[in-house]
């Protein structure tokens, strides 16, 4: 068997080096010529996870027709922002979204399965946890999970499980996805609270606070509560809102020290300053309320000083804790 990947950043690599380290042989698809000739001569992806030496089995190429030709399946670790570039790749059997985003569709709220789904026509499955490509690449432990119709996610658990990967299964794609696109809203939060030196005790409060937006939330987008407190919610949470690999925990912090937004993704791709834009486009037909995604947007994107945008959550009339 082969497997293809779709996107030769940090974490496409990273799911890359997983499965050729198990001897599956797995195309690695960069966009750029250039970049996966360098793969290929360097045995490294130094431009987005230097360090990790690239096994054997992990083929890098920019033909698509070579990376998906007799594949399995696919697995997209595209940015959110780069999915529509899979309408014009050839066709895998099915697909595993990697992607942690959010999207505001012709008056929808759609995740990266359901959009992948739309652009190639067939059946996704997603995976999602506390993962950094980082840590992941390393062999150190984690846990994740695959998410989506009953046979893909059990092919997708046996093919990624491994002694230092652990994969759960769940029915629960949509929560599973939810919980992907609301926790990096959440992290450029905490690393706004970074940013401001606003110490453990007002962090731990947001992140508590934020949890509940998402059970709230997502529970009426269709999720089931217990997701949000396993792997992909919680577990995710926590992994991103205190990491220093986090480069949306990364961003929050950067941008109340006075960076510019144009800047926040020279490290990579900052799925929550999309997924924040798409929850507010929503937000205003189904007239929900999401006050911590409110302030990060409205820091992020309408200047609204960050203390002020504290004081604003912090005046918000006193009521019972749940
Ligand atoms: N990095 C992680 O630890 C991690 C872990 C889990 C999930 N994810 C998710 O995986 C997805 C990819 O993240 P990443 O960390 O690999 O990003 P990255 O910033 O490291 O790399 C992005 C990759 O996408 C490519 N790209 C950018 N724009 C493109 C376009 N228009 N068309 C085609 N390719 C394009 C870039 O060339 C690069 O190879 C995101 O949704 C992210 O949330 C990342
Ligand atoms: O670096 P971030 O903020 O995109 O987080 C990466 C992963 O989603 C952590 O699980």
């Amino acid at each position: 068997m082969k497997v293809a990947i779709l996107g030769a950043g940090a974490w496409g690599t990273a799911l890359g080096v997983l499965l050729a380290s198990k001897g599956i042989p797995t195309a690695l698809l960069a966009r750029r010529r250039e970049h996966a000739e360098a793969l290929r001569a360097q045995r490294e992806n130094k431009d987005y996870l230097p360090g990790v030496a690239l096994p054997a089995y992990l083929y890098p190429t920019h033909d698509p027709e070579e990376a998906l030709s007799g594949a399995e399946f696919a697995v997209v670790a595209l940015p959110s922002k780069a999915l529509d570039t899979l309408k014009d790749l050839p066709r895998a059997p099915w697909y595993l979204s990697a992607t942690k985003g959010l999207f505001f569709r012709e008056g929808a709220l759609l995740t990266p399965s359901q959009w992948v789904a739309a652009l190639t026509g067939r059946p996704v499955a997603a995976l999602s946890g506390p993962n950094h490509a980082e840590e992941v690449a390393r062999f150190l432990p984690t846990a994740s999970v695959v998410a989506g119709p009953e046979a893909l996610a059990r092919r997708a658990q046996e093919v990624f499980h491994s002694p230092t990967f652990r994969v759960y299964t769940s029915a629960d794609l949509r929560g599973v996805e939810l919980c992907g696109g609301l926790k990096n809203v959440l992290a450029l939060a905490a690393g706004m609270v970074d940013g401001l030196r606003l110490g453990d005790n007002a962090k731990a409060a947001l992140l508590t606070r934020g949890l509940r937006e998402m059970v709230r939330f997502g529970t009426a987008q269709g999720g089931e509560e217990a997701t949000f407190y396993g792997l992909a919610g919680l577990g995710d949470l926590l992994a991103t809102a205190y990491s220093l690999h986090s480069r949306n925990r990364g961003a929050g912090e950067r941008l109340v020290r006075g960076e510019a937004l144009e800047r926040l993704e020279d490290r990579g791709v900052v799925e929550g300053l999309y997924a924040v834009k798409a929850l507010m486009a929503w937000r205003q037909r189904a007239g929900v309320e999401l006050p911590i995604a409110e302030a990060v947007y409205r820091v992020a994107y309408e200047g609204l000083d960050p203390l002020k945008a504290l004081s604003e959550l912090m005046s918000r009339e006193p009521k019972a804790e749940g």
